[in-house]
């Protein structure tokens, strides 16, 4: 068979950060991402009013001093990290096969001038990878929202393939059990977090996909049938993780953080983990935080900072946040081998 013209298109998609750390900026960022109806699942008008009026104003200041807290000579984490993946993965990928662009969500550089660069070269098939391990409305979902409609401008279409979760993939799991082995030389630790980000639980019901729950038990609590959740994916990665690493059941706990707004979110919180934690006299805990692939303002300053202060207040003695994934070897073969099983 004659071989295929054209090279194979990589997209790498993360979520987004702000431009600067100046709070026209942190507001740019917060109304473009919040105004994404899989974000903030509300009709547009009361979405907006509530974007605009209410999140955006009083938020924004706020958070601009909490990226002031995690900014670098080379900016915002998250965007350097996926810098650093995608070089990474063009180093180990054959250059004559593929062509790899990285993209945010939200901000820069867009999803629209990545695609670009790919369809500039005549690329004859696009392998999307978002940077989200378990697969949400949310993220995935939005991610492939905003593909479909910039390709929906072009004449022709080159064959599409989106990446959803992957969650059980071997070098995925090792590169978080490599990181974890390593902090664990530091401690013995008394308990293992497992924190991820939430999502109210309103979106958990409505993501409705007849077909492939492997776990059921939280599905089922959320009246889904047959699901296999973004809650359940995340139980799912605690479980593999623990295991790689051979922790005990009951050393081992999965929360949720970020909480943004009064509706109920899928639980448990991680604040209220915290409490109870330290209630029981708990000391030594070690987190990770799997559902970012690379540090950012949720692990830094959230979970490593924010949620350490609320640990030690109450009695606790350690508080130690596992680093990310960001451009290490094995999740660079992850990465890797994600896009050369769909070529
Ligand atoms: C309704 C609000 C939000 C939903 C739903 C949500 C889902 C979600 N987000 C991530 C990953 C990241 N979120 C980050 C920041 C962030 N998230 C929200 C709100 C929702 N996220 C806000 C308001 C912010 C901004 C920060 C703040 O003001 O507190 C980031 C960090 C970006 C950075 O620049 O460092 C990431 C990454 C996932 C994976 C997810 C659903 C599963
Ligand atoms: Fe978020
Ligand atoms: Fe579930």
């Amino acid at each position: 068979m004659a071989k295929a013209k054209g090279k194979i298109g990589v997209l790498l998609v993360n979520l987004g950060t702000p431009d600067s750390t100046k709070t026209g900026d942190v507001r740019k960022y917060l109304r473009e991402f919040l105004m994404d109806g899989r974000v903030i699942d509300f009709p547009f008008i009361p979405r907006w009013m509530l974007v605009n009026l209410i999140i955006a104003p009083f938020r924004a200041p706020k958070s601009a001093g909490e990226y002031r807290k995690l900014w670098t000579d080379r900016g915002s984490p998250l965007l350097f990290h996926t810098q650093d993946l995608k070089d990474k993965l063009v180093a180990k990928l054959d250059p004559k096969e593929y062509l790899v662009s990285m993209a945010m969500r939200y901000q820069t550089p867009s999803i629209e001038s990545g695609l670009k660069e790919l369809m500039d070269a005549k690329v004859r098939k696009i392998i999307v990878v978002p940077l989200f391990p378990q697969y949400a409305s949310a993220t995935n979902g939005s991610v492939i929202d905003r593909v479909m409609e910039i390709a929906r401008t072009w004449q022709i279409i080159p064959e599409m393939t989106f990446v959803s979760n992957y969650v059980d993939h071997p070098l995925f799991l090792e590169a978080w059990a490599e990181l974890g082995r390593e902090a664990m030389q530091k401690q013995d630790y008394d308990k293992f977090v497992f924190s991820y980000h939430g999502l109210p639980e309103r979106q958990i019901r409505k993501g409705s996909v007849d077909g492939y729950c492997q776990l059921g038990a939280c599905c089922n609590k959320y009246g889904l049938k047959n699901q296999f959740c973004y809650r359940a994916q995340c139980f799912q990665t605690t479980r593999l993780v623990a295991e790689k690493l051979g922790l005990p059941d009951d050393k081992v706990l999965t929360c949720f953080q970020s909480r943004l707004g009064k509706d109920p979110w899928v639980k448990p919180y991680t604040e209220d983990v915290i409490k109870e934690l330290a209630k029981d006299g708990i000391k030594k805990v070690l987190v990770f935080s799997p559902a970012f692939v690379a540090d950012c303002l949720e692990t830094t300053v959230e979970v490593g900072e924010e949620y350490k202060e609320q640990f030690e207040e109450l009695g606790g003695e350690h508080w130690d946040l596992v680093p990310s994934l960001n451009s290490s070897d094995t999740w660079v073969n992850c990465v890797k081998d994600l896009v050369e099983s769909r070529a």
